[in-house]
């Protein structure tokens, strides 16, 4: 279906015979069929954390983050480089099979001997082959780009865009117009040419797809980033939701966050002063009620607009504000807390209760905390009422799991690190509050986070390795329908150091609702 323009005729150059003419205009009516089809066959719906998930985006690691360097890894928001190689074959791999048999099992069943074979050559990962596996389940963001780029003026106007950024000369713009959209669309990810020339940095944090954008019920939210090494993230991002026709029934449903008014006459560059919001500070947490965190990377401004725009746009009714400490730990919301079931919730202890039984030293009364360093709640209503305070997480989350979510069971907390210092922040820091809910109550970790696995054991989890789990269920003594109440494993020793877990590598744009 790829090298096809899909909206007109302008990838036929003209001198063709009309054999081929005629070939190229009988492939595109059939592929603007299928497009349509596309088209109406796809839905976005997400209105919990928990639902069964059935259709996300998502970006495998690229080329790019096999060149990051240590002089930019932190500009480029990693704290450290890390090994292309392991990355891709021994972690997030295992991710996509896992992904597969839950979300698209026809594409992985029976089959996992051949894609994971020696000749195949990890074909079935790889977006720009031609067995990759191409789910419309599990969505790979570089193939949406390059089906993108397939159109002439799209391409154009892309281009022009990435190398006004990135601040490239005319004849660079005029050189990658001409390049084909499969190889253009790895190069605006990779930073490099297919000569292997590097032209502008890589966006090694694209792999976090959860931080673009966020689905809140049949809507998205784009978000609007804090820091300049994932701008250009978002510019592909636009692109791909404003002219893929997978999401052509979409359109007046994409929300962007504006500046606010005579923003270019505020002083100075402080995050507070700015506008802005990334996805991981979004949570669609129940039907009618998004959560945005106020954050190193959402601005109290960013959060307004979002909030305004939800309210005018009818998309939900209530919106609980939560500013959390403005620091790298604590770069967005999902990187303190998620939810593991309608009355399970995985969060950091230090943002969590705020104790007023405790007993004061004289110092607590002396030296007061930073406003800034402290959990603060605020829930406000569609219908203008009274906006309400939460004194702790804790009260939040046992106001959405009973009120919300209708849960009758009593609500539990598993705190990272099972609230023991000094492994509540070391694990914190390796993502152990960053789970992704694959269905109510099963769970995808990172496996080094062995304090939290633990007091996931004792609320009575199953632990998991996805290697066993992968072979179980292509053995057939797993079942994705019939798992419950698991903590699946996964191996985490480069991908960790990227500063994300599987809750930031997932944009989840179809779940269940909630039985
Ligand atoms: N939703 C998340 N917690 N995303 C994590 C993003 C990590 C990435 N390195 C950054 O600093 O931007």
């Amino acid at each position: 279906m790829r090298g096809l323009a899909w909206s007109g005729l302008q990838g036929i150059p003209i001198q063709e015979t009309n054999f081929t003419f005629r070939k190229n205009l009988l492939a595109l009516h059939h592929y603007t069929k299928y497009m349509n089809e596309q088209k109406d066959n796809f839905k976005i719906q997400v209105n919990t954390e928990i639902g069964r998930l059935r259709k996300l985006l998502i970006h495998s690691p690229d080329s790019g983050l096999g060149k990051v360097v240590p002089s930019k890894a932190q500009d480029w928001l990693f704290e450290d480089i890390v090994h292309l190689d392991t990355i891709r074959k021994d972690e997030y791999d295992y991710y996509v099979k896992l992904l597969m048999y839950f979300l698209d099992p026809a594409k992985i069943k029976g089959k996992l001997a051949t894609i994971d074979s020696d000749e195949a050559d990890r074909s079935f990962f790889k977006p720009d082959s031609k067995d990759f596996h191409a789910s419309e389940n599990v969505i790979e963001l570089q193939q949406l780009l390059g089906d993108v780029l397939e159109n002439t003026a799209i391409k154009k106007k892309l281009s022009a865009s990435v190398c006004a950024i990135e601040g490239c000369t005319y004849k660079l713009q005029l050189q990658l117009i001409e390049t084909e959209p499969t190889e253009l669309a790895k190069t605006l990810i990779s930073g490099s040419l297919p000569d292997g020339r590097m032209i502008f940095s890589p966006i090694p944090n694209l792999i976090f797809t959860r931080d673009v954008g966020t689905t809140i019920n049949n809507y998205i939210l784009l978000n609007k980033p804090a820091k300049k090494a994932r701008v250009r993230e978002s510019l592909l991002m636009r692109y791909i939701f404003f002219n893929h026709p997978m999401f052509a029934n979409y359109h007046d449903h994409v929300l962007e966050i504006p500046d606010s008014e005579h923003h270019f006459l505020r002083p100075g560059e402080e995050l507070e002063n700015r506008t802005t919001l990334e996805g991981g500070d979004v949570m669609m947490i129940s039907p009618n009620h998004v959560l945005i965190g106020c954050s190193e990377r959402t601005s109290p401004y960013g959060a307004n607009e979002a909030m305004k725009l939800l309210f005018e746009n009818n998309v939900v009714e209530k919106v609980t504000v939560v500013r959390i400490p403005n620091k790298r730990d604590f770069m967005h919301l999902d990187t303190v807390f998620t939810q593991v079931k309608r009355n399970v919730w995985v969060l950091l202890h230090s943002i969590a209760s705020v104790d007023e039984n405790k007993y004061k030293t004289p110092i607590d009364f002396l030296v007061q905390p930073e406003p800034k360093e402290q959990t603060e709640i605020i829930q406000f209503y569609k219908d203008k009422s009274k906006p309400k305070h939460f004194v702790s997480m804790e009260q939040l989350f046992e106001d959405i799991s009973t009120n919300d979510l209708k849960s009758t069971e009593p609500v539990e907390f598993i705190y990272s690190g099972n609230g023991v210092f000094p492994f509540d922040a070391r694990e914190q820091w390796t993502d152990s509050c960053n789970l992704l809910a694959i269905k109510e109550g099963v769970v995808l970790g990172y496996d080094r986070n062995d304090k939290t696995v633990e007091a996931f054991k004792a609320k009575g989890f199953n632990i998991v390795k996805v290697k066993d789990l992968i072979n179980d269920l292509e053995s057939g003594k797993a079942n994705a329908d019939t798992l419950v109440d698991t903590l699946i494993l996964m191996p985490s020793a480069e991908l960790s150091r990227a500063r994300g877990g599987f809750h930031c590598m997932s944009l989840p744009l179809l779940r269940d609702d909630l039985s």
